[in-house]
């Protein structure tokens, strides 16, 4: 559950009084996502949502995000756009939080994942990046590499008792990842540009097999493309046993170059970004497995599905079939 922060109902009355979105219906917390307060707003013209924002989010960088938003849907993406007040803001306050209404995308995330959803999402992913092309400010990845030692260190004193030996494979990972990163050393920078960089299954919908919507662009940044396209391959492509899906991998790098062809040094670089990816992933579910108090509404995400993926990644040696 993902509602950290209640509204009363004379607040929100006064909130939504503030845009030209006709009279407030409803207003129910979502039962999903980890980040934010998320709520379905339905009023006498349409379905909202209306977001609250917490933990993670810096509010210094809210107006990024949903500049990032608001271009992207321009350029006719489909993902959340934000919805101006009567004063043409689209960040406001509500109930002492940063506060914003997006519109509702139609659809639904996949809970099994087939071959299609994964080249669907390739092609999805690439026409982000060329449709992001023309906003121009630029975010720092601030879960990128330099985020990952001061997180581990976080996690040091309780993180084997999630694992036995996981804190000295963690470090051993970013022995491995930071000097092999691209931009290190001989290591070649790549093209970049915005990412999603959190483009896991439950930020995709899909209506009749087709992507309807991309949500959820909290984690976005500028970064190499590449990366976003080596995060899916972590989200998308295990089966729930942390098997790797190589048919599944295959579909979703076919599905990217459909739309945007990746180069060779793009390609090369795809292993380690993999690798660098599951540890990212690894480590932010690990400080939450940690620091998430017994009651609290968010269920912490496993952090342990990770490390299989990062073992997957970290071995490969030579450039694999399904690349
Ligand atoms: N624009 C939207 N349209 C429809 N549903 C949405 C939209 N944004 C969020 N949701 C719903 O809210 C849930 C949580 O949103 P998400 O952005 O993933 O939250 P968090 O940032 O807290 O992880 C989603 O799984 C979805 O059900
Ligand atoms: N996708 C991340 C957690 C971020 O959660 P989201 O609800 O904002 O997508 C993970 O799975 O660790």
């Amino acid at each position: 559950m993902a509602v950290y922060t209640d509204v009363p109902p004379e607040e929100l009355s006064r909130f939504v009084g503030g845009y030209d979105i006709g009279e407030t219906v409803s207003c129910h917390g979502i039962a999903e996502g980890v980040e934010n307060s998320n709520f379905l707003l339905r009023t006498t013209r349409a379905d909202f949502i209306l977001t609250l924002y917490e933990r993670r989010v810096n509010p210094h960088e809210l107006p990024w995000f949903l500049g990032l938003m608001q271009y992207l849907a321009g350029q006719g993406l489909s993902c959340p756009r934000p919805v101006a007040d009567r004063a043409a803001a689209t960040l406001g306050t509500l109930a002492g939080r940063p506060a914003a209404i997006t519109t509702f995308l139609h659809g639904a995330w996949p809970r099994d994942i087939e071959t299609f959803h994964c080249e669907a999402v390739g092609a999805a992913m690439a026409r982000l990046h060329l449709d992001g092309a023309g906003y121009t400010a630029e975010r720092r990845n601030s879960m990128g590499p330099a985020a990952w030692p001061p997180l581990l260190d976080a996690c040091r004193a309780s993180g084997d008792q999630v694992q036995h030996g996981l804190v000295a494979e963690l470090d051993d990972a970013l022995a491995f990842v930071g000097p092999s990163w691209p931009g290190q050393g001989a290591h070649p920078a790549l093209p970049r540009g915005q990412i999603h960089g959190d483009l896991f299954p439950d930020n995709v919908f899909f209506i009749d097999g087709r992507v309807s919507g991309l949500i959820d662009f909290y984690f976005a940044c500028t970064d190499w493309f590449a990366y976003d396209l080596a995060i899916a391959l972590n989200a998308w492509c295990f089966d729930a046993h942390v098997a790797f899906c190589p048919d599944r991998a295959r579909a979703m790098v076919r599905g990217y170059e459909s739309v945007r062809p990746l180069g060779a040094e793009e390609r090369a670089a795809l292993p380690v970004l993999a690798t660098g990816a599951a540890v990212r992933f690894l480590l932010t579910r690990l400080y939450d497995w940690i620091n998430t108090p017994p009651d609290a509404l968010v269920t912490p995400k496993n952090p342990l599905d990770y490390l299989g993926r990062l073992r997957f990644f970290r071995a490969l040696t030579t450039p694999p079939e399904w690349l």
